[in-house]
Order: C-alpha cells, then structure tokens, then sequence
C-alpha cells in the first residue's frame, strides 16, 4: 500500500480563503483525487512558493473579496507569484496587490494594453517558463454583485500560465448569486476525469466511485462517525481563543465602550458609531482606510430554539466535547479512535451554536442532501431532495426564504437533528468587515465603527423580519461587552503619504465610514505640522468630502462634526445631497460632484491629487462614470481615453476604491438568471423601497469649459436641485457591512 501510494502522481490543492468556501470545497476535491493522486490540502498562506515548481499538478480554489483583491491568505502567494514572473520589480515599495491583479485580470478582458513592453514580455514566458512541468485547473469563486467577478481566480490561472504551467481544464467560475455548488460539482468532476487522463491513470481508476465523494467526505456526517460528550466539570471556551485557533487568525478581546443612535428618533432605520476599546493590544494597530473584522454572537432567542429542537441533545449549557471517529494505522495495523474534532472547541452546546457556528445563512445544497437522511415524511425528504439536486428550485428558496435553521426545522417538521450534526456540519461563524471609523492617533486605543443596523423581511417584504448578526448584535449586546476582533490592513484605500495634494472623498451613507478617520487623521496632522511641505509645494492639500443621505433631519449622520471640521478648516468643504427630502428632487452624490466638475478636475488631474470612493458597488459605478465624463469634458478625452485615464489613476494608488453590495448592472450583463437572482438579493441589504431597475441616466450640460477652470467655485452645501440632473443613480446604500450581501 505504501510503494502503491509513493508512485501516485502528487497533487496539490491550494485554497484560499475568507469566509471558508474555498477550504470546504478544496477539502472534498481532495477526497476525490485521493483515488486517484496523492493529493493534499494546503492554505495558500502555509504554502512554500519555491516548491511550485517541483509539482505535477496543482488545484487552485479560491475566492476574490474585497474589490478583486485576494482573500487575507492568498496576499502572500498571489504576490510571490507577481515577482516570479517580473523580478526586476520584486520589492518594489508600492507594491500592492490590488492595483496588479486588476490590471492583469482587466488587461486580459480587453482593458489597457498600452504596456507594450509587458506584452512582449508576456510572449516570451508563455513559450517556457519555471512551471513548465507544473499542470493545473482553477476553481474562481466569486459573485457578480461585485464589478471585479472572480478576479483573483482569473489572476491565479493567467499567472501561472504565463509561468509556464498547463491548463488541464478551462478556470470555472462559481458565483455565490447562482448555483456556485453546482459549478463546483460539475468542475470537480471535469477536472478529475481530465487529470487522470493527462496522467494515463483513466484504466485504473472507478471515477464514479472517485467523484461519489462529492456527496460523501471523510468529514460528512454519519451518525457513527462523529459524537457529542459530556465533560464533568469542564470549562467554557474561551471565545476569542478559540476563534483565534479555528479561524488561524489573529483575534484580540476589545471592549465595547460606547454606542450612539446617529440616525434620528424619527427614522425607520438605524446606523450606530460602535466605540470599541482595544485594551492596549498593541496587534490591533491600524492606519485610517484600514478595516476591523468582527467576529459576532448569534442572537439568544434563536439559539434557544434551535437547542430546543435538536434530538438527544444534553443540556444546553453543558460542556461537551465533539469528537470523531479517526482511523489510525500503526505498525501492528489500524485501530479507531475518538480524538476532538479540530472545529469545535470543547464548549456547551449554547457557546458553540452562539458563538462559533453560523445558523442564520440558509444551508448548502449539499448540506440539505444530508439532512434529507434525517426526515421521517416522504413529503419532507422529496421536497429537500430536490431543493439538494435542483440549483433553480434551490436559489428560489435560498432568495425567497433565506431561512437560518430554525425556519429549516420549522419548515420541514420531521427532521431530526442530532447535536453532533451541528457542531460538525454548520459553517463556521465568519467575521464581519467594517471600514474603521477613527484614526488611532486621535482615538488612542480605540477602534470606531460606523454601521447600518440591517434589518430586512424575507418573501419580498412579506415574510418573517431577519435582522444582520453582526450589526444586530452589536445594537443589542451590553455596554463593557468583550467584542472580538481583528485588524485587516487595507492599503490601497490610505491617505497619500504627501500632504500638499488635494483628497476627494465620496462616501454616501455608511461609505462616509472610513472618511471619518481621515479627517480625524487630518486633525490631528495638522497639529503636528501646520505647513506640510514636498518639493515646491507648500500647505495642506484641499480635502473635499461628498455625503449623500436621505433626508437632512433624519439621517445626515454626522452634520455636527462635518460643521466642526470645515469651521477648524480641517475639511476645506462637504456637500451633502439628498435622495429623499420632501418636495425637493432626488440628488445624489454624483450630481453635485459633476457640478462640481471643474474643481474636481483641477484637482484630480491638474494638482495630481487622490480620489477615495466608499459604498456600494452601484454608486461607485456611477461616481466613476461622472469622473470619466468630467475628464473627457475637461480634459478633451474621448470616452475611451477617460476610462484609461481613470484605470491609470487606479494603477498609480491616486483612484481608491472601497466597495461592497450588489450591482444589477453588472449581473444584467451577466444574463437573465443572474440578474434575477440579484435583484432578489437586494432585499437582504437594503429595505423594499430599493428600485429593481436602474433609472435612465439623463446627462446633464457641464458649466462652461472656460469659465469654470481656475479658481475653484464656491461650492454648494445641502444641495437642492430644480430637476434630477447627472448620470443615473438607483438609491444609496443603506449598510455598510462587508459581509456577503446575504448576512
Ligand atoms: C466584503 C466582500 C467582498 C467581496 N468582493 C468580491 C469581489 O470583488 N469579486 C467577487 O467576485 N466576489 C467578491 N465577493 C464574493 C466572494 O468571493 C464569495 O462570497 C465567495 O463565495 C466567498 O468564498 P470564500 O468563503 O472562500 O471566501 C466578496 C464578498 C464579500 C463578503
């Protein structure tokens, strides 16, 4: 068994990973390639770039986050990989993933390729390269709520093609929106067959039992393989360690300080500023633009019921261990044995469904295959069979419903549930991403949040009421409670290191989050310095900010301290636009930001300074496009020279983008089924009143080219307009939670 194994062909499967998809869906395409390779699992960010080019055959399966950035754990490969094929720029001290993933996934879909030098460079390494002997496939999760759709699986294949690596089988994409799990299916299968094909090995190998993994892990569940056991006198877990451990991460107890209503007693929705104190934890450093992850606690009332539900469950506060059944094999032969299941951690059944397991985001297909054993009615396991095998019928429910578990159990009354099934089966409870809110110089031990309390009714409003875990929580939870997190580094989205050059910052709603801490930072600068200087230039470069909100007494969330900053000329101006006020048109931010348009374009182009965008992907689309109409306008560009005018300014870090949400646009383009999908999904972020299609975008006539270059006009506060003027808008964000749209 021994030699049979050391002559497989090795086969390296490398995820990476933010809310761990990728991990699951890498861990059963090892199961399957067991049969054939011998194969392992590896995180991207545990994995040794120089051993890349000793492999036969490597997998990729990853996720994009962010903006078409990297999941945290594939930043150090995805950069490895950039400097093995330009190693003249290896160290580079501006070097940030962002901007060379983009470009490369972007140049490959027919964006700039004016980097002639780059091509011709490309055509040498396509001939040969160090992976020569390398094979490979890619599995691309991502979403098509987001304008860079699996970016960094694509980033992955071109990469490693230009290498010299061979593709096996084609990069399938899996977009969370619709039918990721079937996509994955379908390319796992594809890619088996293919691999032992290329490695001769098709003889050999019964590939329906080899792919009959997909539906059967050595970490599925069965009732004799996995087990719950009481521990007298145990102790809880420690949460934040134990997170820290699950998740391989970094998390630090803070302590929830402080939490002010910023919206008014008279609005219909709630955004709160959550002061969260570090407790001298010198890992939570940050940078103003930098995001803080939270990792949340589902709500009790839920728990309890779902506890109540379970079948043969010990008491809910008692401490268990979850265990599996493990084969071991020695010298003497195998044995079995119980040891702790490495996810869980020994904790009561309460602290692990309220703290570390998710039980609000609806079950996988392949999760409802499992719980279709556990139904006693032909009614329930027909119906949950075809919701396992069905992806239409599947998203349907999924967007419909959007049930968590205890609408599962209400739904489908036979089922029963063991306690082992959940403490192994359910997904992880992932952090949740806000932009932070305070600078850390201004704020000393302290990590602000700005966010928008999600609360949302399934069936198209008329459903049960969901609320978001995080933000829901966090509005809840009492004051001194510990709220563990983590610090992501956002590079990308900082301030520019030279102080002289104007900032235009365009954030409506919760997208003026990460504003907040620059002009704390601002502040603070100033004190420091009050005359920045760099080469000629001298004085504090211009700093303008664009807030967008719907109503001026209702939810203009931070008025006063806007008013404070521009009075200490902390911010040299603010515009606010309106979407809802009564009796006035519609105006978004990108209306006033075109009115604006010769001080911008004075700005951006003639002073070289940075331009920041916070929101949802929608608006940040159209912020762009009125940017490119201003620089065609001002500039004497043509349409397509004002995009790559716009792509330059990403490439050189002065266009910043933090974004997050859903796009009809972009899934219209994407086809009927996508777009369906995700303008159901817009219930989940937004309430109803989110319109289903975009408005027409009516152009408005730009002031005079002549007159309005120079001095910079004085702009206009609370801006009403006689008409919606500007390139179209649908409405603002109404959350900023980085989490999946879903949540
Ligand atoms: C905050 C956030 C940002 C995201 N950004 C992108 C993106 O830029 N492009 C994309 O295709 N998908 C994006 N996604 C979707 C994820 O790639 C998708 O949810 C994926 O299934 C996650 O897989 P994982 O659990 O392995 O990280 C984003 C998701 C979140 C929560």
């Amino acid at each position: 068994m021994g030699r049979a194994l050391a002559r497989r062909v090795k086969c390296t499967i490398m995820y990476a990973t933010e809310t761990g998809k990728s991990e699951r869906f890498a861990t059963t395409l090892c199961e399957i390639f067991k049969h054939a390779f011998d194969a392992r699992v590896v995180c991207m960010d545990s994995y040794d770039v120089i051993q890349l080019e000793h492999e036969s055959l490597v997998l990729v399966v990853t996720s994009t986050f962010g903006n078409g950035d990297p999941p945290e754990n594939g930043e150090v490969l995805a950069k490895s990989l950039f400097e093995m094929k330009h190693p003249e720029k290896s160290g580079s001290a501006n070097f940030s993933s962002s901007s060379y993933i983009r470009m490369s996934v972007s140049s490959e879909h027919g964006g700039h390729t004016d980097d002639k030098e780059a091509n011709e460079d490309d055509n040498l390494t396509m001939e040969s390269g160090p992976l020569g002997n390398v094979r490979y496939s890619v599995f691309a999760l991502g979403s098509r709520a987001y304008p860079h759709f699996a970016a960094f699986g694509h980033y992955m294949d071109k990469i490693l093609t230009e290498l010299g690596a061979e593709c096996i089988h084609n990069i399938v994409e899996g977009d969370e929106l619709c039918g990721q799990e079937e996509s994955f299916r379908n390319w796992a299968e594809a890619v088996f067959k293919d691999a032992c094909e290329t490695f001769c090995l098709g003889d050999d190998i019964n590939i329906t039992e080899a792919t009959g993994a997909l539906s059967n892990t050595d970490h599925s569940w069965t009732p004799n393989r996995f087990r719950i056991t009481p521990i007298d006198n145990g102790k809880d877990a420690d949460v934040c360690k134990s997170l820290a451990t699950i998740h391989s991460k970094t998390v630090l107890p803070c302590r929830l300080m402080e939490r002010t209503q910023l919206q008014s007693n008279e609005s219909s929705r709630q955004t709160i500023l959550a002061k969260l104190n570090t407790q001298d934890s010198s890992e939570l450093q940050y940078a103003p633009g930098d995001h803080v992850g939270i990792f949340p606690a589902n709500p009790p009332d839920l728990v309890d019921a779902i506890l109540s539900r379970l079948h043969n469950a010990p008491p809910p506060d008692q401490i268990v261990r979850t265990e599996i059944l493990t084969e071991v094999s020695t010298p003497l032969g195998s044995s079995k044995n119980w040891t702790q299941y490495e996810k869980m951690p020994v904790c009561s059944m309460r602290t692990g469904l309220t703290r570390f397991l998710d039980v609000t985001t609806p079950p996988s297909q392949a999760f409802l295959q499992l719980l279709a054993t556990l139904t006693s009615r032909d009614i329930d396991k027909e119906r949950m069979e075809l919701l396992a095998k069905d992806s239409k019928a599947y998203e349907d429910w999924r967007y419909d419903l959007f049930p968590n578990m205890l609408e599962v159990l209400d739904q489908f009354p036979s089922l029963k549930v063991p306690p082992s099934l959940l403490m192994t089966q359910l997904p992880l409870l992932q952090q949740r991403f806000y932009s932070i809110s305070s600078s850390p110089m201004e704020c000393v031990g302290e990590i602000h949040a700005t966010m928008a309390v999600v609360k949302y009714r399934t069936q198209n409003g008329a459903g049960l009421e969901h609320e978001g875990v995080c933000s829901g929580w966090l509005n809840r939870c009492d004051i001194g409670a510990i709220v563990p997190c983590a610090v992501r580094a956002a590079p990308s989205f900082h301030l520019p290191e030279d102080q002289t050059l104007p900032v235009i910052m365009v954030g409506p709603g919760t997208g003026i989050a990460p504003f907040r801490s620059f002009w704390q930072q601002r502040k603070v600068d100033r004190e420091m310095n009050p005359v920045p200087s760099h080469g000629d230039r001298k004085g504090w470069g211009e700093m303008y900010l664009y807030f967008g909100c719907r109503k001026n007494n209702i939810d203009n969330i931070y008025k006063d301290e806007l008013g404070q900053m521009k009075a200490e000329k902390v911010l040299t101006d603010y515009f606010v636009s309106l979407s809802r006020e009564a009796g006035q048109p519609k105006v978004y931010v990108q209306d006033i930001l075109f009115k604006n348009a010769a001080m911008t374009y004075e700005s951006v182009v003639k002073r070289g300074g940075h331009f920041y965008v916070c929101g949802d992907v929608s608006m940040a689309n159209d912020v762009t496009k009125t940017l490119e109409q201003i620089l065609a306008h001002y500039g004497g560009m043509k349409p397509e020279e004002a995009k790559n005018f716009v792509l330059k300014l990403k490439d050189a870090n002065r266009f910043h983008e933090d974004i997050f949400g859903v796009s009809i646009q972009k899934s219209t383009e994407a086809g009927d089924k996508a777009r369906d999908q995700s303008q159901r999904a817009w219930k989940f972020i937004d309430n109803p009143s989110k319109p289903a299609s975009k408005e027409t975008a009516k152009p408005m006539p730009l002031p005079d080219k002549k007159m309005a270059i120079g001095k910079p006009k004085v702009p206009m506060k609370n801006i009403f307009m006689k008409q919606r003027v500007g390139p179209g808008n649908t409405s603002l964000p109404s959350t900023h939670s980085k989490a999946s749209p879903s949540k």
